[in-house]
């Protein structure tokens, strides 16, 4: 299976405080993989550097075998890696369509786009009804989805989402994951990282867990979750207390 993403012992520095610790790993073309843990593991810097808004410190990123260690976020972006953030911050003042045409004209050439694939993701983003609304007037859903929107006019090969089921209702957050799914399904590599672990799961087929910057588990979501480890660190279940 081709690679469409790989880290090689990617650390970050902010001062004295290591931020990402050796990460390393690859992320096969079309796969889905979550990323789960504490607050301040690093989750967030780790999209930075993917994304090209941080340098590593030391180590290599490479997308499609091409080295982007010290590519802007800008080329990144053209070469197909989009993000969404986890605090939309769309154009208030335009339009949700307007919106997306300006996401579309800033990502890969060819791929995103035009007037047409705007409107089909408005349709599979279930934004169609709010196109001609001011982006600012929209709800936190709609803003989310919005966020969504804006990373996929990009015409990305790669798609980052950081915390986008924050905040939402049950349904809603249910709505999130049936769009989320027809991504993935549409052959769209994704990292999400997301503290609702039920939604992730209900999408990825791997899961990465983050500590202090360091990757402790990797693999398949029950696995990962069964494991006494991720169960301490992530979610404060003190492996003695299980067996006591
Ligand atoms: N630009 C920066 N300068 C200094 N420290 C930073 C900077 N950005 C992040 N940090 C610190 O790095 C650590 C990791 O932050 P990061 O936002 O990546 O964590 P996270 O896992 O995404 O957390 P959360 O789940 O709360 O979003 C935190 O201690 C944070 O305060």
């Amino acid at each position: 299976m081709t690679t469409i993403l790989s880290l090689s012992g990617v650390n970050k520095h902010f001062g004295a405080l290591t931020v990402a610790d050796n990460v390393a790993f690859d992320l096969p073309e079309g796969q889905a993989l979550g990323i789960i843990g504490p607050n301040g593991a690093g989750k967030s810097t780790l999209f930075n550097l993917i994304g090209g808004a941080l340098s590593p410190s030391s180590g290599a990123i490479f997308f499609e075998g091409r080295d982007v260690t010290r590519k802007s976020a800008a080329e990144r972006c053209r070469m197909g890696i989009a993000r969404s953030f986890q605090i939309p911050h769309p154009f208030t003042g335009m339009s949700v369509y307007e919106n997306l045409l300006v996401a579309a004209a800033f990502g890969a050439p060819g791929s995103g786009g035009g007037r047409e694939v705007c409107a089909e993701i408005l349709e599979r983003t279930g934004l169609m009804g709010e196109a001609n609304r001011p982006a600012g007037s929209l709800t936190l859903l709609e803003r989310k989805r919005l966020e969504l929107a804006r990373a996929l006019a990009s015409g990305p090969k790669l798609l980052l989402l950081d915390e986008i089921a924050g905040g939402l209702t049950e349904a809603e957050c249910h709505d999130l994951v049936e769009t989320v799914c027809g991504i993935r399904d549409a052959g769209v590599s994704i990292i999400w990282i997301e503290h609702v672990v039920h939604a992730l799961t209900a999408v990825v087929e791997r899961l990465i867990v983050i500590d202090f910057g360091r990757i402790v588990a990797d693999g398949k979501p029950a696995a990962v979750m069964a494991d006494p480890l991720v169960q301490e660190i992530y979610m404060g279940i003190a492996v003695d207390d299980e067996t006591a």
